[in-house]
C-alpha cells in the first residue's frame, strides 16, 4: 500500500484553499484520476471509498479510478445516479444514502464525487449528512466542476422551490482535477462550463477577460491555455473561499449571472433545455443589461460581455432558451426564493464595468420587474 501522495509533476498546478485546520489542496493536471488511489490513500490508508458518479462519467472513467484505488488498498464501491440536473433531488439523495449506508461506509471513510457538479453537489450533500459528516473528496470531470463547483463546499440538492434549496457547507479533503477527462466532454458541456470561467473575469479581473476573449479558441482547443484558465479559476474562487466561507459578505460575488440563471434554470424544470453554466450566461448578459440600463456601467460593457459569451456559443437572451417559460410575475416568484434575499430585499450582483462586479442590496422590484418584461419581449 503507497501511503505517500506522488510527488507533483512538472504538468501539475497546486493551490490551496486556505481554511485552517480544514485547508486543503486542489490538484490540476492531466493523468490525475490514474493516481486517485495513491493520494487518497495518503489522506486515509485502508479505506472504504463510496465513489459516487453518474452513468456517462461511469461509462468513461470510473475503471481507471477503481483500479488505482484498488492498487493502493482502497475499497471501492460505485453508485451510480442518472446524468442530468434532475439527480439533484430529494429522491436521489435518499438512493445514494442508503446506498453508502448499505455498503457500511463508516464515519472514518471516504466518499468520492467522480463526476460534473450535479455529482459533486449531490456526493457532497450526502457526505455532510451521512452519519452526520463523513469526508469526501471531488474529482470533477467537467469543466464546470474543474472552475467552479468542486471548490468551496457548497453542496446542495433543488426543491420544487428553486435551486439549491436543501444543502450544506460541507468541505472537500482533496480536489483532483484530471483536465484528461475533459477531453471526452461534449462542446456543449465544455461551452455551459467556460460561463463560470469568463464570470471570475467579469467580477473582478478584467485582464482574465481581456485574455479569454484573445485566447478562447485555445482554451476550448485543450493544452496549456486551457490549464492557465482552470487554474486562474481556481485561485480566484480559493481566495474568496478562503476569505468569506459561508458567504457572509463577498462570496455573494461568485454569484454574478445567478439570481437570473437560477430562476430561468428552474422556470425550464432543470432539464436539458437549458444547462447551469448557459443559465448563468444569460444571467450574466442580464446582470450587465440591468447595470446598464440603471446608468451604473457603460452600454459599451454590456454589449462587450454579450459579444464575447455569443462569440463562444453562449445564450445571452431569454429568447434563446427552448421552450416555454414562466411570465413575469413567476420568474419574480423565483427570484424572492433566491438565497440572497434577506428581510424580503432583493440583492443581486450587478457592475459598474468588466471586472467591477459589487453587491447590490435592496434592489427595487419595479425596476426589476419592468427589465423583466422588455427581456421577455426580446429587447
Ligand atoms: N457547488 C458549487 O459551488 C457549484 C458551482 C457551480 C455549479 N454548481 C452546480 O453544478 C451543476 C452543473 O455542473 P455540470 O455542468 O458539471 O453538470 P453535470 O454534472 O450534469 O455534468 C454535465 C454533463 O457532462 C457529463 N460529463 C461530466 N464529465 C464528463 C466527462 N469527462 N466526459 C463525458 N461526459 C461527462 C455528465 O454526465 C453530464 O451529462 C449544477 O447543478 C450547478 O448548480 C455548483
Ligand atoms: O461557490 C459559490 O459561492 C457560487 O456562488 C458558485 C456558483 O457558480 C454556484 O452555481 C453555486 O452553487 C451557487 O450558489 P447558490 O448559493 O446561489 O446556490
Ligand atoms: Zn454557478
Amino acid at each position: 500500500m503507497n501511503k505517500q501522495a506522488p510527488p507533483l509533476a512538472a504538468d501539475r498546478t497546486q493551490l490551496s484553499v486556505g481554511l485552517g485546520d480544514r485547508s486543503y489542496d486542489i490538484v490540476i493536471g492531466p493523468g490525475l484520476l490514474a493516481e486517485s488511489g495513491a493520494r487518497i490513500a495518503a489522506l486515509r490508508p485502508g479505506a472504504r471509498i463510496g465513489i459516487v458518479t453518474d452513468s456517462n462519467v461511469a461509462d468513461r472513467h470510473l475503471g481507471v479510478v477503481e483500479a488505482s484505488l484498488r492498487e493502493a488498498g482502497l475499497t471501492p464501491t460505485p453508485i451510480l445516479v442518472e446524468p442530468g440536473e434532475k439527480s439533484k433531488c430529494f429522491a436521489v439523495f435518499e438512493q445514494v444514502v442508503d446506498a453508502l449506508l448499505a455498503a457500511r461506509i463508516e464515519r472514518r471513510d471516504l466518499l468520492l464525487a467522480l463526476g460534473g457538479g450535479v455529482v459533486g453537489d449531490l456526493a457532497g450533500f450526502a457526505a455532510a449528512a451521512l452519519r452526520r459528516g463523513v469526508d469526501f473528496v471531488q474529482a470533477p470531470t467537467s469543466l464546470l466542476a474543474q472552475v467552479d463547483s468542486s471548490v468551496g463546499g457548497k453542496t446542495g440538492i433543488n426543491s420544487r422551490h428553486g435551486k439549491n434549496l436543501v444543502g450544506a457547507f460541507h468541505q472537500p479533503i482533496l480536489v483532483l482535477a484530471d483536465t484528461g477527462a475533459l477531453d471526452t466532454l461534449p462542446l456543449r458541456e465544455f461551452r455551459s462550463g467556460y460561463a463560470e470561467v469568463a464570470k471570475y473575469g467579469l467580477i473582478d479581473n478584467a485582464p482574465f477577460f481581456g485574455w479569454l476573449e484573445r485566447r478562447w479558441e485555445a482554451v476550448f482547443r485543450g493544452g496549456a491555455e486551457r490549464i492557465e484558465a482552470i487554474a486562474t479559476s481556481c485561485a480566484s474562487k480559493a481566495a474568496v473561499v478562503s476569505r468569506d466561507e459561508k458567504e457572509t459578505g463577498d462570496r455573494a460575488l461568485l454569484n454574478l449571472g445567478h439570481t437570473f440563471g437560477h430562476a430561468l434554470e428552474a422556470g425550464a424544470g432543470f432539464s436539458q433545455r437549458l444547462l447551469h453554466g448557459e443559465a448563468v450566461a444569460v444571467g450574466m448578459a442580464q446582470a450587465f443589461r440591468f447595470s446598464a440600463a440603471q446608468g451604473l456601467c457603460a452600454t459599451a460593457d454590456a454589449e462587450r460581455v454579450e459579444t464575447h459569451l455569443r462569440t463562444v456559443g453562449l445564450p445571452t437572451r431569454i429568447a434563446d432558451i427552448p421552450g416555454a417559460l414562466p411570465d413575469t410575475d413567476g420568474l419574480m416568484d423565483l427570484i424572492a426564493q433566491d438565497k440572497k434575499v434577506s428581510r424580503g430585499a432583493l440583492t443581486f450582483i450587478l457592475a459598474r464595468g468588466i471586472g467591477q462586479s459589487y453587491i447590490a442590496r435592496d434592489v427595487d422590484p419595479a425596476q426589476l420587474r419592468a427589465f423583466l418584461e422588455e427581456e421577455r419581449r426580446g429587447r
